[in-house]
């Protein structure tokens, strides 16, 4: 495993080792690192090998190598059914792949439950939060403590030996609750708590084990945006603890504001890697994600005629259908697909269309 030597302070408090790097120490580590796929980084802590999972005859991951960035933020993008989650799944125990080998820090985390891969120091939040919500926030939080030894039967019958750690849970817990502001909520039900105060919590629960690598599978998804600019910092203040932080995203504003180097995933395979102010220059991006994604922005008039780039959109595609059905084709199969050269329209968040 390549060690860095772009070091800034580094701490091994928790499970793997922590670095924290400067804004500018990041830019200058991913300016030197090639942006292609599977491409190593310099200091990597998360390294992926020859990962593959199938659904019937679908191959939902495909990933021959990836290398995550020890400190940094990396943004995970690609279409819906890129395989991004069903990649997160695997990583974390959550799922077992046909083939393929992962690691952190040199240390093989293959055929382990998620439990344990997270006291390896390896976490994740889920697309769909999993607050119980007929517990209390604090209880929420506490569970994320794994390997408690009153867990154990046979310390259930020393319980000297746990209390004290009991104690230490609920501390960290209500810790983690004032970190995100969620310490007024400690005894209200997670139930009653919004779409977004349940991401906080996630995060809280996620971070109870001390954690190295944290994966936040659409983290913003559902939030208000009063709390998007929370979330986001909440986000960069993991990395600026020396986490190193990959989470899965939709919204290209966010993927330019937070991230330090992007991931982008199509059809199960890494299909390009870049900083976030190339991405859009890159043909495979534009291609395969931008121009096939579901939040892209289409504008109609009053009358609901598309205008500017949508009218372009489904004029070439109109095209396409007439040129298919005179040679004969059917535009009714699956095969039958829209011309690549059709330029998309920016990339906009289906929130700031519908104004909520
Ligand atoms: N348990 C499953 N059984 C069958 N097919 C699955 C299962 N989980 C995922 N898939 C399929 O695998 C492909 C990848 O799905 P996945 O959810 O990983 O994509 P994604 O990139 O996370 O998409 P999204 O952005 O919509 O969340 C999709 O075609 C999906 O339908």
């Amino acid at each position: 495993m390549p060690s860095s030597s772009t070091a800034g302070p580094s701490s091994k408090t928790g499970h793997g080792i922590k670095r924290v790097l400067s804004a500018e120490e990041r830019s200058t580590l991913f300016a030197a690192v090639p942006q292609t796929p599977g491409a190593p980084k310099p200091d990597a802590t998360l390294v992926v090998d020859g990962v593959s999972r199938t659904f019937g005859g679908l191959k939902a991951v495909d990933v021959a190598h990836l290398e995550i960035q020890r400190g940094c933020i990396t943004g995970l993008i690609g279409p819906n059914g890129a395989g991004k989650t069903t990649l997160f799944n695997l990583l974390t125990g959550f799922d077992r792949p046909d083939t393929g080998t992962w690691s952190m820090d040199g240390q093989s985390l293959g055929k382990m439950h998620p439990h344990q891969v997270a006291r390896k120091g390896v976490v994740r939040t889920f697309q769909l939060t999993k607050a119980l919500s007929k517990l209390t926030v604090l209880d929420n939080v506490r569970l994320g403590a794994t390997g408690q030894r009153g867990e154990r039967i046979f310390n259930t019958l020393m319980p000297w030996t746990w209390k004290k750690q009991e104690k230490e849970i609920t501390e960290r817990a209500y810790q983690l609750l004032e970190r995100f502001k969620l310490d007024t909520k400690a005894d209200d039900l997670a139930g009653s708590m919004s779409g977004g105060q349940r991401k906080l919590l996630e995060m809280a629960r996620a971070l109870m084990t001390d954690p190295a690598v944290v994966m936040l599978d659409e983290p913003m998804a559902g939030v208000n945006p009063a709390l998007t600019q929370s979330l986001l910092g909440h986000i960069k203040s993991l990395r600026d603890d020396g986490m190193t932080v990959v989470f899965v995203e939709h919204d290209m504003d966010v993927i330019r504001d937070i991230s330090d180097w992007v991931v982008v995933m199509a059809q199960g395979s890494v299909i390009a890697e870049s900083t976030p102010e190339d991405l859009s220059n890159n043909g495979a991006v534009v291609d395969a994600y931008l121009g096939s994604h579901h939040d892209q922005a289409l504008e109609f008039d009053e009358n609901g005629n598309p205008v500017g780039a949508t009218a372009e959109l489904a004029e070439a595609l109109e095209q396409a259908e007439a040129e298919e059905l005179e040679a004969g084709g059917d535009l009714s199969g699956p095969e039958f697909v829209a011309p690549a050269d059709i330029t998309p329209a920016p990339a906009k968040h289906a929130k700031e269309e519908d104004g909520s």
